[in-house]
C-alpha cells in the first residue's frame, strides 16, 4: 500500500487540539463556499459586463483564482462596505466587483494545490491572447489533468506539457477557441467536466461534451456548474433534463454579469456539525440554504444516520447530538470531499462503518484513503483501505500526532478527533487556510460558546 504524499513529517508544527469539556453548544457562521466563489470568479471574468461576488470566500484557493484572473487582465475590486445588506441575510460582508477585460499572456499562473484553479483556468487561458504557464505545489503535478489537456487539444488549443499530461504546462492561447464536440474520461475528477463547461459559452462553436469511462464522481458539483452557467445566461442541455447520459451541450453565447451572494461553505460546516454529534451537543450553522447544489447538504442525511437530529429553519441548520454515534455504510461518490470528516466521526462510533465509491480520493490533496488509514490507526484505530474506500472499526483511541499531508480536510478531521480524545496534536493546522483560514479561531470560538 502506498503512503500518502505530503510534506516532511520530521519538523511538524503541532497544534494541540482543544478537548471538549462537555457538550458543545454554539452557533458558528461559516465563510463562503470555495466551489461557488471560484466558479463565480471564472464566470464573471468571462462575462460581457461587470458583475459582483458578495461574501466571497477569502482563502488560499480563492485568492489564487483571483490572482490568476487578475494577471490575465480581469479587474477585481475588493470592498468591505459598511452596509452591504443583501440576499435577505441582513449581514454586511465583503464584495468583489469583477470587471471583465481582454485576457492576455504571457502570464504564469500559480495553481497552488487548488483543483478548481488547475482545472478551471486552462480553458480560460486558451481564450487568452498569448502563452499562459501553469505551475503549482509539488502535489499539483501528481493530480490528474488529462481530461482538461486532452479535451482542450481536441477543441483546438495548443498546449505544451512535454508529454506529461499534467502540470507544469503552457497553454498557448490564441485569443479564441473553436470548440465543438469532444469526449473525455472524467472518472478521476468531475472538475474536468466543470472546467470545459464553464468556458464553453465563449467557444466559437460552443461545446458538445461526452464523458466516456467509469463512474463520474461529485455530481452535485457538476450540477453547481450548470446552475451557475444558466444563472449567467448560458444555454446548457444536461443529462438530467432528459438528455442522453453523460452528455452536455453548451451554446456559444455572451455571458451576463451577475450580482451573486456566495452561500456558506457547507463542507466546511462539517467539522462543527460533527462536534455537536460526537459531544452530544448542539451546533447551528446560520444561512444554510434551502436549495443548494453543494454536496455538504448531504450532511443532513449522513449525520442523521450517524445518530444526530437535524432541523433546518429560519435560524439555519441545527444539529443536535444524542450522545450516541452510529457507524454508517455509505456510498460517498457524489460527496467525496466529505469523506475525511465522516471517517473521523466513524472512528468514534458504536459500530463499524464502510465508506464506498471514493477511490478517486487517492488523487486529492493527498492520498486521502491512505492518510486517513494511517493517521486514525496512529491513534489506536482500526481502519483498512478497500478498493474504493475505507472500512472503519471503532476502537478506543489515544493521543498522538495527527499528520495532515498539506490537506485541509485531514487537519479538520484531526481536530474533531482531538475534541474527545485527549492530547491529539494536529500537524500544520495552518493548512486549513486552503479553504478556511479562520478554522482555529472558529473552533476555539465554538468551544468558548459552550453553555
Ligand atoms: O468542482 C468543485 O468545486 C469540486 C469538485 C470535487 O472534485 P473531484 O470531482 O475531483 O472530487 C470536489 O472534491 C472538490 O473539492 C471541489
Ligand atoms: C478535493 C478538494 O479540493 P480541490 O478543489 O483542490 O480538488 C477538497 O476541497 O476537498
Amino acid at each position: 500500500m502506498t503512503e500518502p504524499a505530503g510534506h516532511a513529517l520530521t519538523a511538524p508544527d503541532l497544534w494541540t487540539a482543544p478537548l471538549a469539556e462537555g457538550a458543545v453548544d454554539a452557533t458558528v457562521t461559516v465563510p463562503g463556499s470555495k466551489s461557488v466563489t471560484n466558479r463565480a470568479l471564472v464566470l464573471a471574468a468571462l462575462a460581457s459586463e461587470p458583475g459582483w461576488v458578495r461574501r466571497p470566500l477569502r482563502s488560499r484557493d480563492t485568492l489564487l483564482m483571483a490572482g490568476a484572473l487578475r494577471a490575465l487582465g480581469t479587474r477585481i475590486e475588493e470592498t468591505v462596505p459598511s452596509n452591504a445588506s443583501h440576499g435577505g441575510t441582513g449581514e454586511t460582508g465583503e464584495v468583489w466587483r469583477v470587471v471583465p477585460a481582454g485576457l492576455h499572456g504571457p502570464v504564469t499562473v500559480d495553481v497552488g494545490n487548488a483543483g478548481t484553479v488547475m482545472r478551471f483556468l486552462p480553458p480560460v487561458a486558451a481564450l487568452a491572447d498569448g502563452p499562459v504557464r501553469f505551475d503549482g505545489d509539488p502535489r499539483a503535478y501528481e493530480r490528474p489533468l488529462h481530461g482538461v489537456i486532452g479535451g482542450l487539444r481536441a477543441l483546438g488549443a495548443r498546449i505544451d506539457d512535454e508529454g506529461r499530461g499534467a502540470l507544469p504546462m503552457t497553454v498557448h492561447g490564441s485569443g479564441a477557441l473553436a470548440g465543438g464536440e469532444v469526449a473525455i474520461d472524467a472518472s478521476s475528477s468531475s472538475q474536468f467536466v466543470s472546467a470545459l463547461l464553464l468556458s464553453a459559452p465563449r467557444f466559437n462553436q460552443g461545446l458538445e461534451l461526452r464523458h466516456t469511462g467509469g463512474r463520474l464522481p461529485s455530481m452535485p458539483h457538476i450540477r453547481m456548474t450548470i446552475e451557475m452557467l444558466r444563472a449567467a445566461g448560458a444555454q446548457v442541455d444536461a443529462p438530467e433534463d432528459g438528455g442522453a447520459p453523460d452528455l452536455w451541450r453548451v451554446t456559444s453565447k455572451a455571458l451576463l454579469g451577475r450580482d451573486l451572494v456566495v452561500e456558506p461553505d457547507l463542507s466546511n460546516a462539517q467539522p462543527f456539525l460533527a462536534a455537536a454529534l460526537v459531544t452530544g451537543g448542539r451546533v447551528t450553522i446560520p444561512d444554510w440554504p434551502e436549495h443548494t447544489t453543494q454536496p455538504g447538504d448531504a450532511l443532513r442525511d449522513l449525520f442523521t444516520r450517524m445518530g444526530g437530529r437535524c432541523v433546518l429553519d429560519e435560524r439555519g441548520l441545527t444539529l443536535t447530538g444524542s450522545g450516541r454515534v452510529h457507524g454508517i455504510d455509505a456510498d460517498l461518490s457524489e460527496v467525496g470531499e466529505l469523506t475525511p470528516g465522516i471517517a473521523a466521526v466513524a472512528a468514534l462510533a458504536d459500530s463499524e462503518s464502510v465508506l464506498r465509491g471514493v477511490a478517486h480520493l487517492r488523487l486529492h490533496e493527498t492520498d486521502r484513503l491512505a492518510a486517513l488509514r494511517r493517521e486514525i490507526n496512529g491513534l489506536g484505530g482500526d481502519v483498512t483501505e478497500t478498493d474504493d474506500g475505507l472500512r472503519i472499526r471503532p476502537r478506543p483511541l489515544r493521543g498522538g500526532v495527527f499528520h495532515t499531508y498539506d490537506d485541509h480536510r485531514l487537519a479538520t478531521a484531526g481536530a474533531l478527533l482531538g475534541l474527545v480524545v485527549p492530547d491529539v496534536r494536529v500537524e500544520d493546522i495552518a493548512t486549513t487556510g486552503k479553504t478556511l483560514p479562520d478554522f482555529p479561531d472558529l473552533w476555539h470560538g465554538m468551544l468558548g460558546a459552550r453553555a
